[in-house]
């Protein structure tokens, strides 16, 4: 009988909970229970988080107004929850991940399957690790992905969307993501493309963040679609470089092209940039992150960062004007107007044609 720990409960993480639970009480295969660990913190109200999830059956904090179902159980010490489950859903901010993954090594059975529904990476002295790498690395055991065009609160209101799942080697695994996450109103697909399908969760939020500069600057729509086709296209060169295996029609799945549009739409990504360019630059993102999303995170303005680092070290930096663009103005070297300025740095059309 299968046992599911979800590692994570934020926005996303929750509505993940909602999902699963949903499924764990219809599919015999599972066992009911879903235990989540959480992040414990205590509440305006003197009261602890987890002791409010299971009295109230909702997260009150990161998904309120939302019953996950009765039989999501909240947990607050990482070990606990990790140590009976054969398959452990991570869905943590990926600046926590790897603190996570040394708290939990050597503590999960051996049997376990991991899946990924963190958008992010790391970079390493070595160079960069994706998520789901970390955590079959340290955790030595297969890690899925599951990514796509999956704004958290809309899915949680039951409103249609869909989502792929990505995986290496073992099919048999991903249709068990698959059977676990899929409802009526969430429609999960798999492809052979593990890298291919965390590279477009992670780069689309480079892209989110260039669209909340337009956005901020009130530069409309055409810009809009314009910074949207050059950053899928810096996403499609970037991911090929790193994993040549990267397949075009991964782009094309909801992991791909549909969520970069969500993202650029409705995200907190865009929403948090869009401030950031109404005030000139002259708030922080931090400041604006923990005003706006309270206790939500944001991944772009990192992954700006450690995708820039990676170009810096591989050279790469003037192939990828738009993906610079973004870490230059979120890091205050240029004002937000440079989001369309970047055309000087623009690498001739032949030069780009061939990495293309
Ligand atoms: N929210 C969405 O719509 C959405 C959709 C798809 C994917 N994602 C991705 O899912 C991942 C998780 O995002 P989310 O929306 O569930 O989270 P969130 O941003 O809503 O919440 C932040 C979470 O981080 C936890 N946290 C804070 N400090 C921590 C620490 N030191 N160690 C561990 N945890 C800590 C908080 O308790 C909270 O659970 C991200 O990679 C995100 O890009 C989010
Ligand atoms: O709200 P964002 O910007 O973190 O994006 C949420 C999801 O990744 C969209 O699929």
């Amino acid at each position: 009988m299968n046992k599911v720990t979800i590692v994570g409960s934020g926005n996303w993480g929750s509505v993940a909970a909602k999902l699963i639970a949903s499924n764990t009480l219809k599919l015999s295969s599972f066992h009911d229970e879903v235990r989540m660990w959480v992040f414990e913190e205590t509440l305006p109200t003197g009261e602890k988080l987890t002791e409010v999830i299971n009295q109230t059956n909702e997260n009150v904090k990161y998904l309120p107004g939302v019953k996950l179902g009765k039989n999501v159980v909240a947990d607050p010490d990482l070990e606990s929850a990790v140590k009976d489950a054969n398959m452990l859903v991570f869905v943590t901010p990926h600046q926590f991940m790897e603190g996570i993954c040394k708290r939990v090594a050597g503590k999960i059975r051996t049997d376990a399957e991991g899946i990924s529904l963190v958008k992010g990476m790391e970079v390493k002295k070595e160079g960069p690790c994706m998520i789901s790498t970390l955590i079959s690395n340290q955790l030595g055991i297969n890690c899925s992905v599951l990514m796509g065009a999956n704004i958290a609160n809309e899915i949680a209101m039951e409103k249609f969307s869909e989502a792929t799942v990505g995986y290496s080697q073992n099919k048999e695994a991903a249709e068990k993501w698959v059977q676990l996450f899929n409802t009526p109103y969430f429609n999960v697909t798999s492809v052979q493309d593990v890298e291919g399908v965390e590279m477009c969760g992670t780069l689309k939020n480079i892209v989110a963040v260039a669209a909340g500069f337009v956005d901020g600057l009130e530069m409309g729509n055409n810009t809009k679609a314009a910074i949207m086709r050059i950053g899928l296209k810096e996403m499609i060169a970037f991911s090929r470089l790193l994993f040549p295996s990267v397949k075009d029609s991964t782009f094309f799945e909801s992991c791909g092209v549909a969520d970069l549009i969500t993202t650029c739409m409705g995200g907190r990504n865009r929403k948090v940039a869009e401030a950031y360019a109404k005030n000139g630059g002259k708030r922080s993102f931090e400041e604006l992150e923990a005003e706006i999303l309270r206790g939500q995170k944001l991944q772009g303005v990192l992954t700006a960062k450690e995708v820039y680092e990676v170009l810096t070290a591989r050279g790469w930096v003037e192939l990828f004007p738009l993906f610079r663009a973004v870490y230059e103005i979120s890091t205050g070297v240029q004002p937000p107007s440079a989001i369309v300025e970047f055309s000087n740095n623009k690498p001739s059309s032949h030069h780009r044609q061939s990495m293309l």
